[in-house]
């Protein structure tokens, strides 16, 4: 049985563990693994499952404790899927900003039919580092990507997601309603069913 007072978040990434913090309520701690280390592990996978995997197991190793990963990014249908398990690096590290204003830019002249897109989120929980079973989990969120970036609240690509149930920007969401429907809020659903937490 998993010890889920001591739970390490393999991940750099603030606006993740506040999104999946507010998910899990009080009852888990999510330690950041930024406490134990600075160092980020190389996202060598071709998929979210296999970076997600990686991210857990290193975290693990280096806390000694249970880990979760979350890998996830932006699907962008004109372009393939691209940039997918690149989104964090699209724009070479630079950041969500230039990683924004590079995707813009890319879709300028994509017309409204062929903006489709979804996030995408795999969630990943290992026991310890070397867990034959890892606990995956996964979470789709289709919209479509805007023409210019609107709203202030979540993080990377929220301002540029259009969310048409909503008919606003995910980051016109308000966090609380982003954390329902969301692509984390959609994988989170399903670890907490595996964990037998609801
Ligand atoms: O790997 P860790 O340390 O967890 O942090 P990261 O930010 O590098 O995370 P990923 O490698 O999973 O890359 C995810 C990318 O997708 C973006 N992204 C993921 N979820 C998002 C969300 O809910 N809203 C907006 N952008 C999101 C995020 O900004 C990154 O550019
Ligand atoms: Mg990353």
């Amino acid at each position: 049985m998993i010890n889920f007072t001591q739970l390490v978040l393999a991940s750099h990434n603030a606006g993740k563990l506040k999104e999946l913090q507010a998910m899990l309520g009080e009852s888990v701690h999510l330690r950041s693994i930024g406490e134990f280390s600075s160092v980020e592990p190389e996202e060598t996978g071709l998929s979210f499952v296999e970076n997600a995997i990686l991210k857990a197991r290193n975290a693990s190793r280096i806390s000694g404790l249970p880990a979760l990963a979350d890998d996830s990014g932006l699907a962008v249908d004109f372009l393939g899927g691209a940039p997918g398990i690149y989104s964090a690096r699209y724009a070479d590290g630079k950041g969500d900003a230039a990683n924004n204003a590079k995707l813009l830019d890319v879709m300028k002249d994509v017309p409204q039919a062929e903006r489709g897109a979804q996030f995408v989120c795999v969630l990943a929980l290992v026991r310890h580092a070397d867990d034959p079973l890892p606990i995956l989990c996964e979470g789709l969120w289709h919209g479509r990507i805007l023409t210019q970036a609107s709203g202030e609240h979540g993080f990377g690509y929220d301002p540029l997601f259009w969310v048409p149930e909503r008919e606003c920007s995910s980051a016109e969401l308000k966090p609380s309603d982003k954390n329902q429907i969301s692509h984390r809020a959609r994988a989170m659903d399903l670890l907490r069913q595996r964990l037998g937490l609801k």
